[in-house]
């Protein structure tokens, strides 16, 4: 949502930003537990504007209530223009720089209890933060990426972590025999969100990219470790990755499932920092609801866009289909010039996203939002002996309950026109 193209850097002033608008809802109040979801599920298509019952947090939920609220935020009319945009940032991070820390944030006396964890669904093992950003650097190279985190007790929380980048760090960390120093931070701008999920290759900091999105650069370091912060969040907590393991989840994740119970690393707070405005906003991201499904999904897009493009320059659109969580089901676009090309673009596809494990391709003229026009192309141009290819044992997503342990099997259907065959036999027809 810029603002006569001014962006909207932090998330108190997109909180301002809503204040007496028609499609917000201002909900009061809310217990921790639950209520925040029952608000969102209830005002779909609003914004969620409340506080939670004896703590100092404002909140907002469904910031990102369709594909068209990214393209405000970031000054877009078009997925070509929010790819363009995105991709611009990814190449091009912005040179950080680095302001007095002072300036910025003060030093809080707060508990792990003082921040705003909720307890979202019955099955979840505990309250979340569900927007927390780990920023974390070794030997030179910094990162900045999302971790949902379960609520233990005032000074211990588990976060779960991936095997991506903030892994490597903590296992390169341990072998050092040390704990990972970290800088857990909560109400970012959305801008910073968007690049914490973009995952850009290790040695890119996430936090130039979001920089490049929003035009802020400034970043402070935090007074014990010297972790680079954007001086637009809310908190910045210090604290440990420790070697100690305690249970993370179960937890209800972005395909409404009950992802499972781990072992995980706990983290340990060591001091809490308040932005310089006293201000504490908090996306309140209710898991398996849009700002989930475009937070997470939709910045990944872009990179599937350009790994399609390099073998398929027809490529016309790419989804991650919300019904596959934003984040398994995947469905290209293309027109086709090339004989094989389409069977190119979906290992193209599955490359750029590991998670994925449905890729249907499909004409330029399928509509990849309307799941009705996939089923059709699906029914009228694939050939299943000749359209669909199974891969096994390739990496996956450690979310859906058929790949344990991240290993699973792909699905490819081609779905479209034969490539030598004509179109008369294959266009819908049209009402004159
Ligand atoms: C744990 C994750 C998301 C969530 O809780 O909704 C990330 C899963 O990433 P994969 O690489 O697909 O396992
Ligand atoms: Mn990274």
């Amino acid at each position: 949502m810029s603002v006569e193209g001014v962006y909207l850097t932090t998330l108190a002033s997109l909180v301002d930003s809503l204040k007496g608008r028609k499609d917000t809802f201002f909900a009061g109040d809310l217990d921790p537990e639950y209520e925040p979801t029952r608000a969102v599920y209830g005002h779909r298509r609003e914004r969620v504007v409340f506080r939670l019952k004896g703590k100092e947090w404002e909140c907002v939920s469904n910031i990102l209530r369709d594909r068209g609220d990214v393209y405000e935020l970031v000054g877009a009319r078009s997925d070509s223009e929010l790819y363009e945009k995105l991709l611009r940032a990814y190449y091009s991070p912005s040179q950080l720089e680095v302001v007095d820390f002072a300036g910025s944030f003060r030093r809080a006396d707060m508990a792990l209890r003082d921040l705003p964890f909720i307890k979202f669904y019955r099955e979840d093992g505990g309250p979340y933060l569900t927007s927390a950003v780990f920023i974390a650097c070794w030997e030179g190279v910094c990162n900045s990426s999302f971790h949902r985190v379960m609520y233990i007790d005032d000074d211990r929380a588990t976060l779960r972590i991936v095997p991506r980048h903030l892994h490597y760090m903590v296992k390169k960390a341990f072998e050092a025999g040390r704990d990972l120093p970290v800088a857990m931070v909560l109400g970012l701008d959305v801008y910073q969100e968007i690049a914490a999920a973009m995952s850009p290759p290790y040695g890119v900091f996430e936090v130039g990219i979001g920089a490049a999105l929003s035009g802020v650069n400034r970043v402070a370091k935090t007074p014990l470790f010297n972790i680079p912060v954007p001086v637009t969040a809310s908190l910045v907590v210090e604290g440990v990755i420790s070697r100690e393991e305690d249970w993370e989840g179960p937890f209800v994740d972005i395909l409404s499932l009950v992802d499972e119970r781990r072992r995980q690393n706990v983290f340990k707070p060591v001091a809490y920092y308040v932005n310089a405005q006293g201000r504490l906003v908090y996306h309140a991201i209710v898991p398996a609801t849009s700002d989930h499904f475009y937070l997470m999904g939709l910045p990944r897009e872009p990179l599937i866009y350009e790994s399609v493009k390099k073998v398929a320059p027809g490529v016309r659109a790419v989804r991650l289909a919300v019904g596959g969580g934003s984040w398994l089901i995947g469905v290209i676009a293309i027109e086709q010039s090339t004989r094989g090309e389409a069977l190119s673009a979906a290992l193209a596809a599955l490359t750029a996203h590991p998670s994925m494990k449905v890729v249907v391709v499909v004409d330029e003229d399928i509509d990849v939002d309307d799941p009705l026009q996939v089923e059709w192309a699906i029914a009228t141009r694939s050939k299943p002996g000749e359209d669909v290819v199974v891969l096994r044992n390739a990496k996956a997503s450690t979310l859906d309950p058929r790949s344990p342990e991240g290993v699973g099997d792909k699905l490819i259907v081609i779905a479209t026109k034969p490539f030598n065959e004509p179109w008369s036999k294959y266009r819908r027809a049209g009402v004159p």
